[in-house]
This record gives structure tokens, sequence and C-alpha cells, in this order.
């Protein structure tokens, strides 16, 4: 067994390297290893407010680091420095069952019976994905393994994904599918740790005939679970069984994403969905108002397709206002109606068609520094804080790839603008006048 001080010497450098200098001296560097007693580890800390955040934010990160120490599920306990010498009871343990942080065992995984072949209309940016997609559901573990959908938010990569466990299912009813989303298989997994099932874990991810799991940029980070999806992968992949994943981009820009698992996702074939055209987009309306039984005339639906143009799934949102609309005012849908329906939403919606440029013009305006300063390579603070925050905020409200962005920026490389990005999104955390700034900004760029 291990002792405490070189447990926590270990699990200190693991923090360390995966975390921001200031937010390791503010949380981390504090803590003090009290006791080890082979299964739980009582650390101390100098506040309510480390335990709070111990307890919401970096329990899980502690349990996954020990696991990769000790191969063992490890439970931290926190107790106060001013409750060092008193008794210890074990209300701060972090416990499977009842525990604040909320990661208690997923009940994901069931297929939406709408997302099937059928309902998914086929157009330019999406007709290779749909054609992989139904290959797999046909002849699952042989053609294309892993299949990995990658492409911006709400263009059908669940939907693809999970017509094609339905399919399965519809042709084989003894076929064993699991769907999860990224973040359900994390949090089973470091449940199963503390609740020492690591084993039913891999029985109910590696024992059956195709694994899908969806969105998997969440990884990121995600050290004890890579490990684990590894080893799931393997055994998934040895035994001919199929894989499909999803990502909102390709795996080698999915920041701190092991090497090994992204040459893995590449064994296969990835597979990108690009945003609709025009013509599909007034397909995908037409059969959504099949299924729904609205009338709405042919010029109605080419008013209602152009208005968005970057997201099915605010194409979906902006029918369901006409529809909600007309059903309000108890009249037919028209062309007048849908404008009317739309006019306040034309403003939600401007985000998304938000270039780079406007955010790169209304930051240099707001820290008074010039475009080509955001551009450029100076690395005096006042100019190095801005470009992140630009980078930052391009990445967050556009649906630019990072290599675009890089691009945009000078010609940086894409890793330039994970580093911003990873850096505002931790600043942002702890630095409540930036986060303020943040928020002013996004204001006023929708
Ligand atoms: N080609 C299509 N035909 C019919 N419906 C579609 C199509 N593409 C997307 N949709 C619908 O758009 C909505 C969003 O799709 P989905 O959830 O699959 O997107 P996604 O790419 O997985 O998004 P996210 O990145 O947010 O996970 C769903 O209701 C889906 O049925």
């Amino acid at each position: 067994m291990l002792d405490k001080e070189v447990l926590w010497a270990e699990l200190s450098d693991k923090f360390k390297a995966n975390t921001p200098k200031l937010s390791f001296e503010t949380w981390i560097e504090p803590v003090k290893p009290i006791s080890f007693d082979g299964s739980t580890l009582t650390l101390s800390l100098p506040s309510e407010l480390h335990r709070d955040y111990w307890e919401k934010q970096l329990a899980p990160n502690l349990i996954e680091y020990a696991f990769v120490i000790t191969k063992d599920n490890i439970i931290p306990k926190f107790i106060l420095d001013s409750d060092v010498n008193a008794s210890t009871d074990d209300s701060n343990t972090v416990n499977s069952s009842k525990n604040s942080t909320g990661y208690a065992l997923s009940k994901e995984g069931h297929l939406n019976p709408h997302y099937t072949f059928d309902t998914f209309i086929i157009g330019k940016g999406n007709q290779m994905a749909h054609a992989a997609a139904l290959i797999v559901s046909e002849e699952p573990g042989k053609l294309y393994n892993p299949l990995f959908f990658y492409g911006g938010v709400g263009l059908g990569k669940t939907h693809l994904m999970q017509a094609i466990g339905n399919k399965l299912v519809a042709d084989h009813p003894d076929a064993k599918v699991k769907y999860v989303t990224s973040e359900a298989f994390t949090n089973d997994f470091i449940n199963a740790i503390q609740t020492n099932q690591t084993e039913e874990f891999r029985q109910e991810y590696r024992n059956v005939d195709i694994l899908m799991v969806d969105d998997i940029q969440f990884f990121a980070d995600k050290e004890a679970t890579q490990e684990e999806f590894f080893h799931t992968f393997n055994d998934l992949y040895n035994d001919d069984k199929q894989i499909v994943l999803t990502s909102d981009r390709v795996p080698q820009e999915i920041p701190k994403l092991q090497d090994r698992l992204v040459s893995r996702f590449a064994w296969g074939l990835p597979v990108d969905i690009t945003p609709p055209d025009l013509e599909t987009r007034i397909a995908i309306l037409q059969n959504k108002a099949e299924i729904d039984q609205l009338e709405i005339p042919s010029e109605t639906i080419n008013y209602i397709a152009n208005q968005v143009d970057s997201n099915v799934r605010e194409l979906e949102g902006v029918l369901s206002r006409v529809q909600a609309y007309s059903r309000l005012k108890g009249e037919p849908i028209t062309t007048d109606l849908a404008y009317e329906a739309l006019r306040g939403l034309k403003l939600e919606t401007q985000s998304h068609q938000l270039s780079i440029v406007d955010i790169q013009t209304q930051v240099a305006e707001y820290y008074h520094v010039s475009v080509n300063d955001l551009k450029g390579k100076k690395r005096l603070a006042s100019i190095v804080m801005p470009r992140q925050i630009a980078m930052y905020l391009a990445r967050e409200m556009t649906n630019n790839s990072l290599p675009k962005i890089g691009k945009e920026f000078g010609g940086k490389d894409h890793t330039t603008v994970i580093h911003a990005y990873e850096k505002i999104t931790e600043k942002i955390k702890l630095d409540t006048g930036l986060r303020k700034e943040i928020t002013e900004l996004k204001k006023g760029l929708r």
C-alpha cells in the first residue's frame, strides 16, 4: 500500500499536469494528506469554499487519477484544517449513491425510435455519412470499423448513429446494441470505480454487438476514461464488433485525446456531415410537415428554409415556432404568418451567421487594440489576452474549425487556438471580472 504522502505527491503531479497554474495554486497546492487506509484518502483543506469546490469539481478527477496510479478505487474524504484534530465522521465522503457531484450511474442509452433511416433526408452534406451508416447497419463490424461521424452542431450525427442501432434491432431483435453519450460512459466508469463494479462495467460495455458513443470530444482531459475506452475499443474491435462514434470535430482536433485513440479512430471511416443546402432544408421541412400533418404552401416552406442555414435542429425549431404561432392565432400557415412568427427570432439566430471578422472587430474595439494586433504575433499581455479571448469567442460562437480560426488569426496553428480556448475557459471559472467582460462581448455579438 502506498504511503499517504507518496500517493498525494503522485496525485498532485497529475493535477499539476492537467490544471492551469493559477487554479493549481488555488485549489490543489494547499491540500494536505491526513491519512490513507488503502481505500479512503483523507485530505485536509483550508476552507469551506475549498471543500465545496473539491466535492463538486475535483473529486471525480481525483478518483480517476487515483485509479490510474493504484489500479484501485480510492474514495476521497475531505475535512477542514480546523477539524484535523477533531473527530472525523463520514459525512464528506464522496460516495457513489449519494454524492453531491451528480455522477450517479447514467440511465441513458435509449434509442430514439424516430431516429431512423426512413425519417432521415439525404442531401449533399450527409450523403456519404448516410451511405456509410446504411452499410454498417447491414454488415456491422465488417467494412467500416470504427465509423466516425464528425461535424457541427445539430446536423444529424446522433440521428444517423441511432438509425444504425434502430435498424440493427429491427433486423436482428437479439442484437446487443449499446448507445451512450461520452459523458454517460465517463459517469458509468467513475461510478463503477467507486462502487467496486469495474468488472460489471466491462461486461456491460464489452459484451455488445455494437457500441455507439456520441460526442466523444468530451473525452478530452479524461485520462482514466480514455484508458478504459482504449481497452473497450480494442476488445470490441478484436472481436469484430462494430463501433460508431461521433464528435464535433476530427479526432486530431480533439484536445488532449491520446494519440493511440486518435489513430484508432482513423482506422475505419471518418466521415463528415456538413450543413444542408437549400434543397435539403426544404426537403427536411416538407418531411416534417408531412409527419406532423401540417398544411404549408411550398412558397412558405421555401421562405422558412431560407431563415436558417446551418443547423437542422434550429430549422426544426423554427418550424415548430411557426406551427405554434398559427395555432395561437387560429390561422393557417402562410408566408405572412411565418414572417410574423419569426420576426423576433431573426436576432436570436444571428449569432450563427457570425463571422470571425465580426468577433475580431468587436473584441479589438472593446479592448482598444487593433484587429491587426489580434492577428499578429506581439506578446504584450495587453494584446495576448484580447487575442485569446477573440479566439475563444470564435470557437464558442461560430461553427468554424480550429484550423480555419487559426488561419483567420494571421495563419496560426490550430494548437494555438486550442491553447487559447482552454486558457480562457479555465480563467473564466475563477476570474469574475473576465467572466463579465466575456458576457458583455457575447451580448454585443448577438
Ligand atoms: N438529414 C436529416 N433529415 C431529417 N432530420 C434531420 C436531419 N439532420 C438532422 N435532423 C434532425 O435534426 C435534429 C438534430 O440532429 P442530431 O441531434 O442528430 O444532431 P447532432 O449532429 O447529433 O447534434 P449535436 O452535435 O448537438 O449532438 C434531430 O431532430 C434530427 O432528427
